[in-house]
């Protein structure tokens, strides 16, 4: 038997060059790679991390970002519980096509997907385009769960980003568990289950954000 609670599949998505696959080598590899090349299509790593006292395995999707690559990118919003879009702090252009990205995870991920927003690059301070408080309020005013700035090159925040999400997604899927778990009680104490009860009760154990 496997031994993990839970796997989650994470996707990152971004404009091409804001860091995301320095993200993901950190938090899996504890590395920065030196003259890290573009993302062809989509790469993907795996961590375990612990939560409460349980193993949750984290499926870690690293797409490409640039436009040639996004038909094929598409494809893995689906099945994410949880998508991570990042933008460069100090890259303009790519906090402006964030609009562009929320449109895509709206047409293509679940509507209950864990949305994380990240302004990565926060090393480069003399650098700034984007203040904190823009990126909080874009956060906000954009329905996202979370939002962070984190340095893949110093390290700031990355674990946190991760382990945020992993903590996030096993309390949700507990809670739906335990739904589960009082609604097939409630079944077998009362014998029958009347389509009402259907409908407000039921979630199966493995659909917490499918
Ligand atoms: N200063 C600084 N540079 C970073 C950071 N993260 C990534 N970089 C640099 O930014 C460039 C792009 O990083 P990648 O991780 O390849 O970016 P990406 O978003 O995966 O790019 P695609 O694969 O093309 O979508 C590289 O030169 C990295 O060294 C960071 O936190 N700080």
């Amino acid at each position: 038997m496997e031994d993990y609670k839970y796997l989650f599949k994470v996707v990152l998505v971004g404009n091409a060059g804001v860091g995301k696959t320095c993200l993901v080598r950190k938090f899996t590899q504890g590395i920065f790679p030196p003259g890290q090349s573009a993302t062809i299509g989509v790469d993907f790593m795996i961590k375990t991390v612990n939560v409460d006292d349980d193993k949750i395995k984290l499926q870690i999707w690293d797409t490409a970002g640039q436009e040639r690559f996004r038909s094929i990118t598409q494809s893995y919003y689906r099945s994410a519980h949880a998508i991570v879009l990042v933008y460069d702090v100090a890259c303009q252009p790519s906090f402006d096509c964030l609009p562009e990205w929320l449109s895509e995870i709206e047409t293509y991920a679940n509507r209950r997907v864990l949305k994380i927003l990240v302004g990565n690059k926060v090393d480069k301070d003399d650098e700034r385009e984007i203040p904190e408080r823009i990126g909080r309020e874009f956060s906000e005013m954009n329905s996202f769960d979370y939002f962070l700035e984190t340095s893949a090159l110093d390290a700031t925040n990355v674990d946190a980003l991760f382990e945020q999400v992993a903590t996030r997604l096993t309390h949700d899927m507990k809670a739906a568990d335990q739904r589960y778990s009082s609604y097939k009680s409630d079944r077998s104490a009362s014998g029958t289950v009347t389509l009402t009860d259907r409908v407000n009760n039921i979630i199966s154990p493995c659909c917490g954000r499918n």
